[in-house]
């Protein structure tokens, strides 16, 4: 029985911005919309920003959900966002990107990757666009194997393994990741086509098997270095992503 402490106040001013979406098992947590003003080289742009957590258990008051989280102990754990732009509830045709967390990418800017490159591009097309949503997923790090576990596939890779085998070295599968969750948040705040922003089939046919209308998709390449081309042609010869000139 957990204790109640959140005063009524409290409850009252996050109640109306948690979204219960039950699952088969258990809910996901959706939080927001919250106000991000970002700077985006060099300019302001107001976006809509959401965060989730997911649950096993469906706790339909808000006052609990509340009370439990100084118990959750949520920063040992990745918690997952996105951020939205535009009217993307109304308009009919969003730019969406489905983005991989990569520490040594998106935080360090290393040219190991495009990862950096990638993030910094989608969240410009998708305001150029003038609707989209950038989700951040952050429990796929290093296609979903982890920070740690990535480290020691960069020092396999150091010594002849490509990216699919060093993963398969380590006991892991080339690409782990899920997207359910993120497809249910999506389907939370947009019923309405969409086009996704990728390189990469799997995401792709991820979003139909799931029901949702991808309507189009764009490529996003860029940032090929002496440091990377391996791991693009990788990419393209061994984990099945299009290459660019391949792409409309
Ligand atoms: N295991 C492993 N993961 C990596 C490596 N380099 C980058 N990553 C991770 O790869 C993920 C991005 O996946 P990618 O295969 O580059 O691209 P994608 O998301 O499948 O496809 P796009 O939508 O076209 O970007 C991020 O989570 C990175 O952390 C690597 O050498 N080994």
């Amino acid at each position: 029985m957990i204790q109640t402490k959140s005063d009524s106040k409290v409850v009252a001013i996050l109640q109306d911005r948690i979204q219960l979406i039950t699952q088969d098992q258990g809910a996901i947590y959706l939080v927001g919309p919250i106000n991000l003003p970002v700077n985006l080289n060099g300019e302001t742009v107001k976006f809509k920003w959401y965060s989730w957590i997911k649950r096993d258990e469906i706790i339909e008051d808000d006052e609990e959900l509340i009370n439990q989280l100084t118990f959750d102990n949520l920063a040992e754990f990745q918690q997952s966002s996105v951020l939205v732009y535009g009217d993307f509830e109304g308009d009919d045709d969003a730019l969406i990107r489905f983005h991989s967390i990569c520490h040594t990418g998106d935080i360090f800017g290393s040219k190991r990757c495009d990862c950096g490159y990638q993030l910094n591009q989608s969240i410009k097309k998708i305001v150029e666009h003038g609707t989209g949503a950038l989700f951040y997923l952050a429990n796929h790090e290093g296609r979903g194997i982890g920070l740690f576990s990535k480290a020691m596939a960069y020092i396999l890779q150091e010594h002849d393994y490509d990216t699919v085998e060093a993963n398969e070295a380590l006991g892991f599968d080339d690409d782990v990741r899920s997207y359910s969750d993120a497809i249910e948040v999506l389907k939370s705040l947009r019923h309405k086509s969409i086009t996704l922003m990728t390189n990469n089939p799997k995401k792709i046919a991820a979003l139909k098997y799931a029901g949702l209308p991808v309507s189009r998709r764009v490529m996003l390449w860029g940032d090929r270095s002496e440091f990377n081309e391996e791991y693009l042609e990788t990419k393209v010869n061994r984990s099945g992503h299009i290459r660019e000139e391949e792409l409309s």
